[in-house]
């Protein structure tokens, strides 16, 4: 197969992708949102984890919270719990791999705040234990899954949030969890700015 080909059949992949998950996923989105906003206007706080592109959109999250989406607003409370190599390397050292989130969460973490764990298998042992710690510390979940959720569907609990994407091959399943996430913003957003003038 030529290389244009195959690059023609990964953009029609993911087009088809984001359409087939469309329906499934706006409402789990919309009450991810609502948690979120329900979060920060408390005085709480938004920490996210992942791994490898996961984490990328971790820190990619944060900084449209903190900074801005796509409208001027004051600063928002999230934390990428993904980006701190001295905790990272030293929890990890001196612990496990496996406590590198959930040790933040337990530090950080307060009572009402949201953790976005984010997983494409829904089986990355770091996450699921700091699902664990956010649980521990009163705060509610919204997951980013795919690939029917994994081991991480069992550990939500009443409150949280499930946006599992209905795909199996974790590049698409990433492209539409960085939709999800800008949904998400947007969504924030529209919550706290209202519409805006040229709209409808
Ligand atoms: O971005 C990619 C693949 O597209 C990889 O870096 C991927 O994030 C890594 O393999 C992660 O370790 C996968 O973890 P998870 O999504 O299953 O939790
Ligand atoms: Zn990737």
């Amino acid at each position: 197969m030529d290389l244009i080909t195959r690059i023609t059949q990964q953009f029609d992949e993911s087009i088809a992708a984001k359409q087939a998950a469309t329906e499934e996923l706006a409402g789990p989105i919309s009450e991810a949102i609502e948690l979120m906003v329900n979060a920060l206007t408390n005085g709480g706080k938004v920490l996210a984890c992942g791994n490898g592109g996961s984490a990328g959109d971790c820190q990619h999250f944060a900084a449209e919270l903190v900074g801005r989406f796509e409208r001027e607003r004051p600063g928002l409370a999230a934390i990428a719990l993904t980006t701190d190599s001295s905790a990272l390397t030293a929890i990890g050292n001196d612990y496990s791999f496996n406590e590198i989130f959930s040790k933040q969460v337990a530090a950080i973490g307060q009572p009402g705040d949201v953790l976005l764990a984010i997983s494409t298998s829904g089986n990355s042992k770091n996450v699921q234990m700091a699902i664990e710690a956010a649980h521990a510390r009163d705060m509610n979940v919204v997951a980013l899954t795919g690939k029917g959720g994994g081991q991480m569907t069992q550990q939500l609990k009443e409150g949280d949030v499930h946006v599992c994407v209905p795909h199996n091959r974790t590049a698409r399943i990433q492209e539409i969890h960085l939709l999800s996430i800008h949904c998400i913003c947007d969504g924030i957003d529209l919550s706290l700015l209202g519409e805006e003038e040229n709209e409808s």
